[in-house]
């Protein structure tokens, strides 16, 4: 039987260009909003982790920033109410910047998308294009949360692994889920889905 560690070992299986545990954190949480919603209703979002200067070079700000002023190290992404705060705040439109330390620099940031030699399976959107590129062209990989619930990675420009929300969390849900979820790798894509 698999655990979420074993899940997340297998989705970060290649070495990504950025700090593990930060990754894992993000996938959790990216999870936990696909999952929850907030107030009665699907939300989506986008976390890029890691080469953070590059990241904020290459993004704006669409409303003043509501994590500018606030301590490095209030602001930590494995701290519960950072993760309490981000919840609230990805209702906002734009991205969150995380640096490779685990700091949640920036919120509601607009990035700088080309879109033009990336090739992304046909049906994602400006959220999606806008994680692919932000990937493709800095160090960083992106988590986005669709609003149709769906989590996907992104690096180097490349979707390389969906995630359903629902089975991801089967560990603490398991009394409710029949089919155990598995990570298959097909094309380059790690799914979590259920087993056959
Ligand atoms: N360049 C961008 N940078 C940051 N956020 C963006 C960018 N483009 C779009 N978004 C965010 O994505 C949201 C949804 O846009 P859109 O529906 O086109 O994307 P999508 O990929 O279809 O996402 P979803 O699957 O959640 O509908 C926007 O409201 C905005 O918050």
């Amino acid at each position: 039987m698999y655990t979420e560690t074993q899940l997340f070992k297998e989705i970060c299986s290649e070495k990504r260009r950025v700090d593990t545990r930060v990754l894992e954190q993000v996938i959790t949480l990216a999870v936990e909003i696909a999952r929850e919603g907030r107030e009665g209703r699907k939300i989506g979002t986008l976390f890029v982790v890691g080469d953070s200067e590059a990241v904020l070079r290459s993004s704006r700000p669409m409303i003043l920033d509501p994590l500018q002023g606030h301590a490095d190290e209030k602001k930590h992404i494995e701290d519960p109410n950072v993760r309490e705060t981000l919840k609230e705040l990805a209702q906002l439109d734009g991205a969150f910047v995380v640096s490779d330390e685990g700091v949640v620099l920036s919120a509601a940031r607009y990035l700088d998308t080309v879109s033009d030699s990336l090739e992304l399976p046909l049906g994602l959107g400006s959220r999606h294009m806008a994680a692919a590129s932000v990937s493709h062209r800095t160090g960083a990989v992106s988590v986005a949360v669709s609003e149709s619930s769906m989590v996907r990675m992104f690096d180097d420009g490349k979707l390389i692994s969906e995630i359903t929300p629902e089975l991801w969390m089967f560990d603490r849900y398991s009394s409710q889920i029949r089919n155990r979820p598995v990570a298959q790798t097909e094309e380059g894509v790690t799914i979590v889905g259920p087993a056959e």
